[in-house]
């Protein structure tokens, strides 16, 4: 099939080879002139994924837009989660009327609080027929080793989930499929709170015992929030759901991990951002996780936790004091 991939970034280009290795032909977007010229002339990303020494033959990269999405048959969307609906919009005409779009993307817009699912069909005009959300553990620098992993198509559409999935398996690659998108979109988005959390006890010099409480009732939180949205709580027990969670919050190559670790070290959250290489969505998620609570009315004491971190400093301990506040309960 022809697959364009917007945005040129760790993941992007990483699933952008996954997709080559299944026999696409990968046409990336990048925002950056030097990226797009870099996969054009070395067939490589040195910014973003320097990792890969060779991408493949059939991935090439454009800075037009509607040259780059002119043929797709399916669109993939790998922006930084903040950013998506404004980069989308210039997309909006470009697109063919019968493409499918995909999203990597695992945020909740801060502005908004709205899940990349509505960002993108709203910025699209995207009937949700035409949507699918890829999310699992799938941390980019192990899958562009081609390392076995395996992920997660949501849509509402089994077709089309289908079609997503076989157009993005490859021999180290597997693709399961779900109906339950919100479920997919939320539990990508918020484990990265999580990951925040634990990796900034690991930075403090906290052990397993920590971590683990950390990352159960983080998991707890998840499940509330997504089975008040109307998910499946099954889709949380899965790759996307506890599968992402180990592997985000026990593996520095994660971003939001390392972030957090970071801050446990001592850093200040500006600190922490600047030495950052590559998006921690956490971040800006960690507000809208908070408040998508308070909207749904379910507690999110570690969100919360975590926002008072981000927004007034609390170090790791206080944060843990913080969810020890609350009176006995029952798991
Ligand atoms: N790296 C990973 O292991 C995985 C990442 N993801 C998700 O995929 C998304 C992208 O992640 P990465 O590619 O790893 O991040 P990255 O930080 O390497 O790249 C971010 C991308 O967003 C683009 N971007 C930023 N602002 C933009 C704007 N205003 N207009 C257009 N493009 C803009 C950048 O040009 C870049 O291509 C994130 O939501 C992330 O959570 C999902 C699974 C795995
Ligand atoms: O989502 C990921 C792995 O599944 C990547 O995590 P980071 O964005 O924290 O690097």
């Amino acid at each position: 099939m022809n697959v364009s991939v917007l945005g040129a970034g760790a993941w992007g280009t990483t699933f952008g080879q996954v997709l080559a290795d299944a026999g696409n032909k990968v046409t990336m977007w990048g925002l950056e002139p030097e990226i797009v010229e870099d996969i054009n002339v070395n067939h490589r990303n040195g910014s973003r994924l320097p990792s890969v020494d060779r991408l493949p033959e059939s991935m090439t990269a454009s800075n037009d837009r509607a040259q780059a999405v002119r043929d797709a048959e399916i669109v993939v969307v790998a922006i930084a989660a903040q950013y998506a609906r404004e980069a989308l919009a210039a997309f909006a005409e470009a697109i063919p009327d019968d493409a499918i779009v995909v999203s990597l993307m695992k945020g909740i817009e801060r502005s908004t609080g709205a899940r990349m699912d509505q960002v993108v069909r709203e910025a699209l005009q995207l009937p949700a027929q035409r949507f699918a959300a890829v999310s699992g553990p799938n941390l980019s620098k192990e899958v562009a080793a081609r390392q076995p992993s395996a992920t997660v198509v949501a849509s509402s559409d089994p077709v089309v989930a289908k079609t997503v999935a076989q157009a993005c398996t490859t021999s180290y690659f597997k693709a399961y499929t779900s109906p339950d998108v919100v479920g997919l979109e939320l539990c990508g988005s918020l484990k990265n709170v999580v990951a925040l959390a634990v990796g900034m006890c690991r930075g403090a010099g906290y052990g397993e015992n920590t971590a683990a409480m950390v990352q159960t009732r983080g998991l707890a939180e998840l499940i509330a929030l997504g089975v008040a949205s109307g998910a499946q709580e099954h889709t949380f027990a899965g790759l996307a759901g506890v599968g992402d969670l180990v592997a985000t919050c026990g593996s520095p190559l994660s971003r939001n991990y390392t972030f957090g670790a970071n801050l446990g070290k001592g850093l200040s959250p500006e600190e922490a951002s600047r030495v950052s290489n590559g998006v921690a969505e956490g971040v800006p998620t960690t507000e809208a996780m908070a408040a998508l609570g308070k909207a749904l009315g379910v507690e999110t004491p570690l969100a919360t936790a975590m926002g008072r971190v981000l927004n007034e400093g609390l170090s790791c301990g206080e944060m843990l004091q913080e969810l020890f506040a609350s009176d006995v309960s029952e798991e």
